[in-house]
């Protein structure tokens, strides 16, 4: 059995020169997804459920466990010192860390401290996604906003803690998609999904049809192609819809499908955030041999603008994210289904 710890360093090997720096932060996340688990897992025993009175930049009610995630999260970035600013959904402007060494430190890091909110209160599993660049600002200056506004092909490193009948930290660096469980008893994320690779086809969608009226008119034929009876294509394809998707796209990501979350009447622009939920899944999709777009776009071509900018999403198999493009290119959005 190999610990999530012994990975890093076995994988730091593969590259010559590297400063250990990366191994280190990726050392803090694991410790500090550890912390969350322990609260989510106590959940309901404790005070940590429910609203915590505040709105965040997104206009949502902050839970209790996004403001706890984001501290834990923030804290344990702050204390390794790797990593000079963080960016997160919980927080309207990026963080610059003032100490000395965070000021030289190479990385910046955005995350979605906690995923499927709308799931914490209800036992059902959510997550923590983050992805990790290279700052572009010279080390020791003061981090700005264009260190966090890089497209996602130029993440260094992604992953998400999925809090669900197991905790699992599922990340890449660029060289393949690892799994890990955590091991309760003994407190260790041990590896047991090693090079992880999504079928090029499923039969799984997940997206909330409570929103069909308004979905573009390519998805709703796609949606309606999903549902058509022709076992030789495996089709009609099953429903799944957890509302989390870190639980939504690690589900695909183990058996093939595709979560879409496209625009909608109160989502014109689609609901997902561009740098903290569609980047580092999109970098891990594609890494296990998945896809992702905004329907047109590979998501990770996207130059961002905004920190908290939105996206349609599609994100899973290939010839799945294949078919809906298609479908949404040879539709105008205007004509009947
Ligand atoms: O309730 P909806 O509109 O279907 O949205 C669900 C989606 O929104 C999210 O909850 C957004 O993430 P947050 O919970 O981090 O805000 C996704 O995890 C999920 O897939
Ligand atoms: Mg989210
Ligand atoms: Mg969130």
């Amino acid at each position: 059995m190999k610990t999530l710890g012994e990975f890093i360093v076995e994988k730091q090997l593969d590259f010559p020169d590297a400063s250990g720096s990366l191994s280190a932060l990726l050392g803090a996340i694991r410790l500090a997804a550890k912390v969350v688990n322990r609260e989510i897992n106590k959940a309901g025993l404790v005070d940590i459920i429910g609203s915590a009175g505040g709105e965040n930049v997104q206009g949502e009610d902050q839970q209790k466990l996004d403001v706890y995630a984001n501290e834990k999260f923030k804290a344990a970035m702050e204390a390794r010192g790797e990593v000079c600013g963080v960016a997160s959904e919980e927080e309207e402007e990026f963080i610059a860390f003032q100490g000395t060494k965070s000021k030289n430190g190479k990385y910046i890091m955005l995350m979605d401290p906690l995923d499927g909110s709308s799931n914490i209160d209800v036992n059902v599993s959510v997550g923590t996604i983050f992805s990790i660049y290279k700052r572009i600002s010279p080390i020791g200056s003061e981090v700005t906003l264009e260190d966090f506004l890089q497209p996602g092909y130029k993440q260094i490193a992604a992953g998400y803690v999925i809090y669900g009948s197991s905790t699992m930290l599922v990340y890449t660096t660029g060289n393949g998609v690892h799994g890990f469980t955590l091991d309760p008893s003994i407190g260790v994320f041990c590896l047991s999904h090693q090079d992880l690779k999504m079928p090029t086809q499923g039969k799984i969608y997940s997206i909330n049809e409570g929103n069909y009226i308004k979905f573009p008119l390519g998805v709703k034929r796609y949606l309606k192609y999903c549902q058509e009876q022709v076992p030789e294509e495996n089709r009609p394809y099953t429903s799944r819809y957890i509302g989390s998707l870190v639980s939504d796209f690690h589900r695909n990501l183990l058996k093939g499908g595709i979560y879409m979350y496209p625009t909608t009447a109160s989502a014109p622009e689609g609901k997902l955030r561009l740098l903290y939920e569609c980047n580092p899944i999109a970098f891990l999709a594609e890494q296990a041999g998945g896809k992702a777009s905004d329907g047109e776009r590979r998501i990770m071509d996207i130059e961002p603008t905004e920190l908290h900018q939105r996206s349609p999403y599609f994100v899973g198999s290939t010839e799945m994210v294949e078919k809906v493009e298609q479908f949404l290119s040879e539709c105008d959005r205007f004509e009947a289904p």
